[in-house]
């Protein structure tokens, strides 16, 4: 754990190292580039070789595809309470982003003129399924019901295997339930490069989509452009913002999840008010941390991604968090306060109020997606919503009035800019 005071003069310095920790390291980046060239250069290939090299896989190139009757008999096995629990998930992930469906719209500019703008999915979309420490079931829900919502006419699912060729029924079968049917057992870098150029067994997509490890997040950093990203969800963060009126055990549990994710470079940071806070806390992980099977790879993460940051008051707080722009943010202090603080806080990618609002419940069920930028990219980008999976058009329509009305304004632009062909095109018609 690193131990921070915002009183200590080298506090910007030290924190600001502490989170560039998040961003992909050189060697990173060089490896993710290797990787996507040789996909790039031999197709199904590469992508069969780095699955036998990263996940232990041997695929011939006709299996990487998962048949549709293996996803339908996955669907089988589930046991009752999974299926109610995809379902129940499923329900309310649909529901909240039908809110965020755009409608279309026509109206008038000055001119008179009808300008508007129309909305349409995008054709062929990939979603990354993480899989290599744990199958993320929940992410099929959070990303594949968005994409359903919004309409697109082909969803490609990709996720790792396991060293014998398996994924796990359970992610095949949610995969089943949301009516997803194209599924590659194929992860990493090379699932990303595979979305990116396409190979001989894998049509190119127009836009990849999900979370990953600081590899796969990387990769598509890399092919942005070929492609289009949603952003860039990487390994997972939380910070815990805490008064004296949080339960320790409850802050305790809560960053002790988050950093179970396992690939080793997730972050969390409990910013609080007093020493004693802190104190109360780490009492708690301490204790904890003998009750989950996982202890290992989160001892990890306590040891080089856990900061604690002690603050003077509340407005410090929020500072610390629009610095960092943490994927997910606990809030849990006198209401009051709350309120100040969910005003001041503007980059947070989730925002989670009060005692009882553990970040588990937007990872599994709340409604909201869970896919969301990391490693400070929420200072830019948002968590994943219905528009992303969708294009926006912009309509135009003068008519033979409107036209001279628009003339005046492009006749002064013509010059301005000494673009006398733009001036001609309008005035023809006037
Ligand atoms: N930000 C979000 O919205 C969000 C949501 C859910 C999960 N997550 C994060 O997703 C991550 C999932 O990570 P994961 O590792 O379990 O699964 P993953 O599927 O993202 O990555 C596994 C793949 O990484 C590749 N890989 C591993 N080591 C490599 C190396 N040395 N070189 C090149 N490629 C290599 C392999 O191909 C493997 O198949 C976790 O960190 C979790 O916190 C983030
Ligand atoms: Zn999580």
């Amino acid at each position: 754990m690193l131990l921070l005071s915002t009183t200590s003069k080298s506090f910007a310095d030290e924190l600001a190292a502490f989170c560039s920790a998040a961003s992909a390291p050189k060697e990173i980046q060089d490896s993710v580039a290797a990787i996507l060239a040789d996909v790039r250069a031999r197709g199904d290939e590469a992508v069969v070789y780095y699955a036998a090299k990263f996940d232990g896989a041997k695929l011939r190139a006709r299996e990487i595809r998962v048949k549709e009757t293996d996803l339908a008999a996955a669907a089988k096995t589930l046991a009752a309470a999974e299926r109610k629990a995809i379902l129940a998930a499923h329900e309310n992930i649909a529901a909240y982003h039908r809110k965020n469906l755009p409608a279309g719209w026509l109206g008038k500019n000055k001119h008179g003129a009808e300008v508007g703008e129309k909305f349409d999915p995008i054709r062929r979309v990939g979603l990354y399924i993480p899989g290599g420490q744990v199958p993320l079931v929940s992410t099929v829900l959070m990303t594949a019901t968005l994409a359903k919502t919004a309409g697109c006419p082909e969803i490609a699912v990709f996720t790792p295997s396991d060293s014998s060729g398996h994924v796990a029924p359970a992610l095949l079968a949610a995969l089943h339930l949301v009516g997803v049917t194209e599924v590659y057992r194929v992860g990493g870098v090379q699932a990303v490069g595979a979305m990116a150029y396409g190979t001989a067994s894998i049509p190119a997509v127009d836009k990849c989509f999900g979370p990953g490890n600081a590899y796969v997040c990387e990769a598509k950093r890399q092919v942005f452009g070929v492609i289009g990203v949603d952003s860039l969800p990487g390994p997972s963060e939380l910070m815990v913002i805490a008064d004296e009126t949080a339960r320790a055990d409850y802050v305790a549990a809560d960053l002790l999840a988050q950093a179970e994710h396992g690939s080793g470079r997730e972050k969390i940071y409990l910013v609080a008010t007093s020493r004693e806070i802190i104190d109360a806390v780490n009492a708690e992980i301490d204790a904890q941390l003998k009750l989950i099977t996982r202890a290992g790879k989160t001892q990890t993460v306590l040891a080089n991604g856990y900061a604690a940051i002690e603050t003077a008051g509340l407005a410090e707080a929020a500072q610390v968090a629009n610095y960092v722009a943490p994927e997910h943010l606990e809030i849990i202090v006198k209401p009051a306060a709350e309120k100040k603080l969910l005003r001041e806080i503007t980059t947070a990618g989730a925002i989670f109020l009060g005692n009882h609002t553990p970040t588990a419940l937007g990872d599994f069920t709340a409604g909201p997606s869970h896919v969301l930028p990391t490693a400070r990219t929420a200072r830019f980008s948002s968590g994943l919503r219905v528009t992303d999976f969708m294009r926006r058009t912009s309509i135009v329509r003068y008519g033979p009035g409107t036209v001279k009305k628009g003339g005046e304004v492009t006749s002064v632009f013509a010059a301005m800019e000494k673009l006398d062909a733009h001036g001609r095109s309008v005035k023809i018609r006037c």
